[in-house]
């Protein structure tokens, strides 16, 4: 069998991601020598070792990652800074520091100045998950035939980010590098305002239920049903990634707000062209997305 990629990986936050990544290690055993497990949160703890997520469980991060050669940080991005603070001075010189996080400049931000000489911080994120949140929620082949973006720092060893890499393809998923910027951009369109605008739209639905005394959500099995599914995700996660990707999410929100507008006017005045045109638009991509199996 192949040298195993670590041997003693640790997994810092045991919720949706981080018992989807131990889940997924089951599935192609020999990839770490031995996973360890830590999360500040007892109940996600103890549940993680009854599920027989890890190797072993470890309450305190700075504890779990000595002599680690490899960590990933599967918290809220908000939690990343204080994390890596904490975990900096009891890092192994020569191992790789690893995130999961779904923004990467702010990650890149938060982490980097704690980074000691001689780790490699190589910001990573997995693109897939669901709208459940903590250790019972992990998919052991949530990250098949998925992207997972890397956005590697300049002047951070190379054989370090071929390892996350690996890492990522032997559980299953697609990699490309790219800029964080660019990946923050990228997400706001196509994962942030999608959540911003489900969140907004459940919200105004139930302040009409409130005002008309209606029973709107009664009747609710419609398009209306999809939002609600990503609608139902953990607050924490994302009033994280909103305030650490303020600036690409308010740039799409605005775009996003010319375009809304426009097909307000184009219904006012019956313009069934533009309305047609915009629905056609919106099939092919839909089409498209299931012809290269991301749907
Ligand atoms: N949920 C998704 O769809 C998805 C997809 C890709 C990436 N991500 C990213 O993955 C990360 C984790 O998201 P998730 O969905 O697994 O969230 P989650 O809420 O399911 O799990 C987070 C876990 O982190 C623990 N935690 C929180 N603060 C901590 C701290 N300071 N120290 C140790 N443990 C702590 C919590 O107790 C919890 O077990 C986030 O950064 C998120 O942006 C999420
Ligand atoms: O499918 C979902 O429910 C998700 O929220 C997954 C999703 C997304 O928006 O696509 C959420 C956050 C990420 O960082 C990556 C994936």
């Amino acid at each position: 069998m192949a040298e195993p990629l670590f041997n003693r990986l640790v997994l810092i936050g045991i919720g949706h991601i981080g018992a989807s990544i131990a889940g997924a290690l089951k599935l192609h055993p020999g990839t770490v020598e031995q996973l360890v497990i830590s999360d500040t949160n007892p109940d996600h703890l103890q549940r993680a070792r009854e599920l027989g997520l890890g190797d072993d469980y470890v309450a305190d991060a700075t504890a779990a990652v000595t002599n680690a050669d490899g960590v990933i940080l599967c918290t809220p991005v908000g939690s990343f800074a204080g994390i890596a603070e904490a975990i900096a001075p009891h890092l192994a010189p020569g191992s790789i520091l690893s995130d999961v996080g779904s923004t990467k400049q702010s990650v890149i931000r938060d982490v980097l100045p704690f980074v000691p000489k001689g780790v490699s911080f190589v910001p990573a994120h997995p693109m897939a998950g669901t709208e459940f949140s903590g250790p019972d929620a992990g998919v052991a082949d949530l990250f098949e035939g998925r992207w997972c973006l890397l956005t590697p720092i300049e002047g951070v060893d190379e054989t370090a980010t071929r390892k996350i890499e690996q890492f990522w393809q032997t559980l299953g998923a697609r990699t490309a590098r790219m800029g964080a910027a660019h990946h923050d951009r990228v997400l706001a369109i196509v994962s942030h305002l999608p959540h911003l605008i489900a969140f907004t739209i459940c919200g105004t639905a139930d302040d009409l239920a409130d005002e008309t005394r209606e029973e709107v959500l009664e009747f609710a099995a419609t398009g209306f049903r999809d939002f609600t599914r990503i609608a139902a995700s953990d607050p924490v996660m994302w009033r994280d990634v909103f305030v650490n990707n303020k600036d690409a999410l308010l740039e799409m929100f605005s775009r996003f707000s010319e375009d809304a507008q426009a097909m307000a006017r184009a219904v006012r005045w019956g313009d069934t062209d533009y309305i047609e045109d915009k629905i056609k638009r919106s099939r092919k991509i839909r089409k498209t997305l299931i012809d290269i199996k991301q749907a």
